[in-house]
């Protein structure tokens, strides 16, 4: 076929959503996944809880790892007030260009930074490049086995602080078993699990709410 599933899934925001409501870009995608082809965002149902975590975080600082289409980031940006700092990360350069789109569509391109390229490789440089200190919000939602690396390498590289909150996608489907036990076992995290379904199915799956409770000793002091 001559257009991807991202290309044709952007050609429904554009026909059908309100240039600069981003509602109406989120209503058009989840319309779009339902009705024509499923597609990877976090979705409606999901996409409920992940609102209600943003909402009662209220970060100044976000990160999100895995923009695909650029829906969770319109989702969390149009909660947020303009002095957000908002960072995606997007190693697909054909997601990350029709995610630009989605959110220009959505009149949030000023508060969202789109940088291409491999959570491994851009997580240490964010101090630098972004002269962000510590996340108060981070998103997970890119390749499930790379959740247990990341959140380590967040804490290696000191970009967690007490009461930084980490919601992390697809905890059953496709899943992330050794994530899950790891922010489950670990002291420097309370976690908690929000049951839900895969976007557009009924499949089982769930987000994992995560809270750092600080730079603590792994023995309980
Ligand atoms: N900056 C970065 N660093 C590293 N890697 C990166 C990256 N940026 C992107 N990537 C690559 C990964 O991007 C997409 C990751 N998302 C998923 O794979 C996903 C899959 C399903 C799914 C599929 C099929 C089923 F049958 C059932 C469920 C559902 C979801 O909700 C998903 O989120
Ligand atoms: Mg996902």
């Amino acid at each position: 076929t001559r257009t991807s599933r991202p290309q044709r899934l952007l050609q429904a925001v554009c026909i059908n959503a309100v240039r600069g409501n981003p509602d109406s870009v989120i209503a058009a995608i989840d319309h779009f996944c339902q009705n024509q082809e499923w597609a990877m965002n976090v979705g409606d149902e999901k996409g409920a809880i992940l609102d209600s975590v943003v909402m009662e975080t209220s970060p100044s600082t976000v990160l999100e790892l895995g923009t695909y289409c650029g829906y969770s980031a319109v989702r969390i940006m149009r909660l947020l007030p303009p002095a957000t700092r908002f960072i995606t990360l997007e190693m697909n350069p054909d997601y990350a260009a029709v995610a630009r789109q989605v959110i220009q569509h959505a009149g949030l391109q000023d508060k969202v930074c789109l940088v291409e390229g491999k959570s491994a490789d851009l997580i240490p440089k964010m101090a630098d490049m972004f002269g962000i200190r510590t996340f108060d919000f981070v998103f997970f939602d890119h390749w499930k086995d790379c959740y247990l690396p990341d959140i380590r390498l967040l804490e290696d590289c000191g970009l967690l602080d007490q009461g930084s909150v980490v919601l992390a996608d697809n905890v059953l489907c496709p899943g992330a078993p050794e994530y899950l036990d790891y922010v489950r076992s670990s002291l420097r995290f309370s976690s908690r699990f929000y049951r839900s379904h895969l976007e557009y199915t009924r499949v089982l799956d769930g987000l994992e709410r995560s809270e750092y409770l600080g730079h603590r000793d792994a023995q309980r002091d």
